[in-house]
């Protein structure tokens, strides 16, 4: 395992900008997962790390040394793609052995055999080792996929939304092995996903993107209770951060434009009136949207809550975050 470094990478397709001077460092054993909203640079940045793609300026280096140049069958790296890619033809075991075969590695037999069984195991999927990886359902090939990686060693592993095609259960399940997997090995995860409960679960770092610049990197804690900006704050947490005018509440700090509220920072049965206007149980969540001064804002309550629609409830903020006209924190 490795550390991996971008130093002032960047990336355009034509007139289309799809990285700007990103440099970030991905410490050697740590789990870094990319946010961002589709077209924010994030698959571009883990091509150029496998070296599927190569930046118009700055350099990647993989345990301290440049890649320039370097073709992705020479990076050691494993890279999972949000849609499968399998030997048709091959079996479930075969495609899984197949990296392990590679003449430069000279596996020898019965150490392959073990690999794929006990990855085979992690993945739910030892009963279709003799299948033909086309007679597998969209879910067991992604699988198999990512089985086809993680019996490998190497540098870093890159992942793009590895288990987004998958069933509720089956997600949860392999989030917390992926998760067992990267502590139990050291290893180095390069990590894309959309879903936040992956990042703050995963995560030790979380890189967030916005229209290829890396806005800010830190512990999803970090970005969670420090995010820099409005857009930082909207990548993490469910309900959403409440952005409503600063002086809504009352007086705000000189600059400010907006204040943010995420649910833990909205005091209820303090402060001013809401109404409100709707109980939304969740299952693990009981959601409150309510409406103050003709804001909406939603925050959470607890599951047995008495209240209803068209109830009075008092709120006040809760240290609030407050941000300038351009979304930029300042307080
Ligand atoms: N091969 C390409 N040719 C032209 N433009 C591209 C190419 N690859 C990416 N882009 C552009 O670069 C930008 C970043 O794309 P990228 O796929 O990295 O975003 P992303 O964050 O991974 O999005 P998604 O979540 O949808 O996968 C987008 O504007 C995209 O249209």
């Amino acid at each position: 395992m490795a550390e991996v470094r971008l130093q002032n990478v960047s990336k355009s397709f034509g007139r289309q900008t799809a990285l700007e001077d990103v440099s970030l460092r991905v410490p050697n054993g740590s789990f870094v997962v990319l946010l961002g909203p589709t077209g924010a640079g994030k698959t571009t940045l883990l091509r150029i790390v496998s070296g599927l793609d190569t930046p118009n300026e700055g350099d990647v280096f993989i345990a301290g040394r440049s890649m320039a140049g370097l073709p992705p069958a020479e990076r050691n790296v494993a890279m999972v793609f949000q849609q499968y890619s399998l030997y048709p033809h091959l079996t479930v075991r075969e495609n899984m052995e197949f990296p392990l075969k590679s003449p430069l590695l000279r596996t020898p037999k019965a150490e392959i055999a073990r690999k794929v069984g006990e990855v085979a195991e992690i993945l739910q999927i030892s009963h279709k080792l003799d299948n033909k990886a086309t007679a597998l359902s969209g879910g067991e090939m992604q699988r198999v996929s990512i089985g086809r990686a993680l019996v490998r060693s190497p540098n870093v592993y890159l992942m793009d939304e590895p288990l987004s095609s998958l069933d509720a259960k089956l997600r949860a399940d392999l989030r917390v092995e992926l998760k067992n997997i990267q502590a139990n090995l050291g290893a180095t995860f390069l990590y894309v996903t959309h879903d936040q409960i992956e990042a703050m679960t995963m995560a030790t770092h979380v890189g967030v993107l916005d229209h290829g610049r890396l806005v800010q990197f830190g512990t999803p804690r970090e970005i969670y209770e420090q995010p820099v900006s409005i857009y930082a704050a909207g990548r993490l947490g469910q309900p959403h951060i409440n952005i409503l005018p600063a002086d809504l509440f009352g007086p705000a700090p000189s600059g400010a434009a907006y204040i943010g509220m995420r649910p833990e920072q909205i005091l209820q049965g303090e402060g001013q009136d809401s109404l409100v206007k709707r109980v939304e149980h969740l299952g693990d969540q009981t959601r409150l949207h309510l409406a103050f001064r003709n804001h909406d804002l939603t925050t959470v309550i607890d599951a047995h809550t008495p209240l209803r629609a068209g109830d009075i409830v008092k709120i006040q903020p809760l240290k609030p975050f407050y941000f300038d006209a351009a979304g930029a924190r300042i307080v």
